[in-house]
């Protein structure tokens, strides 16, 4: 009897609601305090386990990522290893989220791809084991295996989960790939923003030390973020592309994106500060 397909994983896109930048550490990566929440906006994955240990992806990913760097099959693989499981996996992905967008698309995958066959593949890691695994994939992968909004310390992992409002965005995708690396490594890039601590963080106004360096260097998200703050205060997620404006009501949000200029990519989500991979993977 083959075994069934698990179909409908989410994998949702976050937002850095703030991103602070305190200072380089000896191994290179950056001290952060953030907010994450998530949007109501996912990649899908379907997955069906197999008897052999072969780990086979189905995607329709634009961008080509070869299947050794595809952070989905790095997770699953991670897993395996980990845990010893003798078996494998099929894995289907319905690619929606943009790449390269500040949005976490890929950490999101790896996240849903572990919480997802470890529940299939009965491993039963505790969150914190998964969460361990993520990190060493990318350091935005543990806030997608804990699944609820959070202030973040440290590169990503320090995690306090935090209840802001839930208001309406709406993001937009520059055509521009920024890559994460690239903007940390910048000398230009503000590194000595002072830690604060999360009442002062979450009471005073929000900003993204990254923002201003990715705007100088990429003019299709100066032009996208220029467009939207006349809508709405609006800001950059994570290092970029992307940017959110932030609307109290749908209608208001849906309203602008009607006047979005033809050249430019958007889309309206939601802001969810528990995550729909928590609510999937309690409704199995
Ligand atoms: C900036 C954020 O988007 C905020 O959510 C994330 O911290 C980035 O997380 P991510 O995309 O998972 O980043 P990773 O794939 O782990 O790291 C890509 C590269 O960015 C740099 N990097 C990343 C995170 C961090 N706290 N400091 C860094 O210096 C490192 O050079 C790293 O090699
Ligand atoms: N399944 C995947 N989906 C998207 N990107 C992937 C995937 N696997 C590997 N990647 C690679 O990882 C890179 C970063 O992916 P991701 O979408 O997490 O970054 P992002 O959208 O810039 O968000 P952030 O930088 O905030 O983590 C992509 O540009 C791509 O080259």
């Amino acid at each position: 009897m083959p075994a069934a397909i698990s179909r409908n994983w989410p994998a949702p896109a976050k937002l850095n609601l703030f991103l602070h930048i305190n200072g380089r550490r000896a191994d290179g990566y950056h001290e952060l305090q953030t907010l994450f929440q998530f949007i109501d906006c996912c990649d899908m994955l379907d997955f069906k386990v197999t008897e052999t240990p072969e780990l086979i992806l189905h995607s329709n990913m634009s961008g080509v990522v070869a299947d050794s760097d595809n952070l989905i099959l790095r997770a699953a693989k991670s897993l395996q290893q980990t845990t010893g499981f003798k078996g494998g996996a099929e894995i289907w992905l319905d690619k929606r989220l943009p790449m390269g967008g500040g949005l976490g698309g890929g950490s999101s995958d790896a996240a849903t791809t572990l919480v997802a066959l470890n529940t299939l593949w009965h491993t039963q890691l505790l969150t914190e084991e998964l969460a361990r695994i993520g990190l060493k994939l990318g350091a935005d992968i543990p806030v997608f295996i804990h699944g609820f909004a959070a202030f973040a310390e440290g590169v990503g992992e320090r995690l306090q989960a935090v209840n802001p409002s839930e208001p309406w965005y709406l993001v937009i995708a520059p055509d521009a790939h920024v890559s994460t690396a690239e903007v940390f490594q910048d000398p230009l890039l503000p590194r000595d923003t002072p830690k604060l601590a999360i009442d002062t963080l979450m009471s005073q106004p929000w900003a993204n030390d990254c923002q201003k360096l990715v705007v100088s260097k990429y003019p299709q998200v100066a032009k996208a973020l220029g467009w939207l703050l006349e809508y709405a205060p609006s800001r950059m997620t994570g290092t970029g592309a992307c940017v959110f404006g932030e609307f109290t009501q749908q209608q208001q949000a849906l309203a602008a994106l009607a006047k979005l200029p033809s050249e430019m990519q958007g889309f309206v989500a939601q802001g969810m500060n528990i995550s729909p991979l928590i609510t999937r993977l309690n409704h199995p």
